[in-house]
């Protein structure tokens, strides 16, 4: 994540350390993947009350943006910063393998410079990545707006295939209701390097960057 949004997307970035309890001026605070505390308990369930947490709450709660991926929207979920839960994927295995996701909101962030039509190849590395929300939190994500990606196959059908975890309705990232908080499972970063033969992920990156400065100006 540091490499992207440093060497690719030629950002100022600043690594904060869970037991920081500062953001150091930062504008956009990016939680990222990986195991926090070894997936003990539940992933995230332990890290959602890091040090750190404190003021990242804090800053979201004045508006101000904050991504999650992968475990960092694991912790998004336990904090209760976004709605839903992320559960074990219904196989019960580890997946690490490309997948298609498909915008369904311009109206966030993270999604407002996208491809509504297009199915944006994106890998996944996960255990825990079955979203999960009860049906009243469900009728409210559809009737605001809030889900920001549904796994569909290439050509951007929403097959039962494409959704190898069993997320509900095929979801993949969420916002919260003032739109200011957003996570998702598939890792973006990873699919932003041209190295990696695949930079359709890059597309997530230079949105957010976008409305950040829109929000500064
Ligand atoms: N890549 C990740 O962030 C993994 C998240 C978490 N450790 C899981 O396996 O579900």
């Amino acid at each position: 994540m540091v490499y992207v949004l440093s060497r690719v997307m030629q950002l100022e970035t600043v690594r904060l350390w869970h037991k920081d309890t500062d953001l150091q001026g930062c504008d956009v605070i990016v939680l990222p993947g990986g195991f926090s505390y070894g997936d003990y308990l539940r992933s995230g369930a332990i890290a959602r009350f890091s040090p750190i947490m404190e003021p990242v709450i804090a800053h979201a709660q004045n508006g101000g943006m904050l991504m999650g991926i992968c475990n960092g929207f694991q912790i998004l979920t336990e904090a209760g910063l976004v709605p839903g839960a992320l559960l074990r994927n219904v196989e019960q295995k580890f997946i690490c393998k490309n997948v298609y996701i498909r915008p369904q909101t311009d109206r966030s962030p993270l999604t407002a410079a996208l491809d509504l039509q297009k199915a944006y190849k994106i890998p996944v590395a996960h255990a825990e990545g079955r979203y999960y929300a009860d049906e009243a939190t469900l009728r409210q994500l559809n009737e605001n707006d809030q889900i920001l990606f549904r796994y569909c196959d290439a050509s951007g059908q929403l097959t039962p295939e494409a959704n190898m975890n069993g997320s509900i309705e095929h979801i993949a990232g969420v916002c919260n209701a003032e739109r200011n908080v957003f996570g998702m499972m598939p890792h973006p970063e990873r699919a932003a390097d041209e190295a990696l033969s695949n930079t359709d992920g890059r597309a997530l990156f230079e949105s957010v960057v976008a409305k950040a400065l829109q929000f500064q100006s």
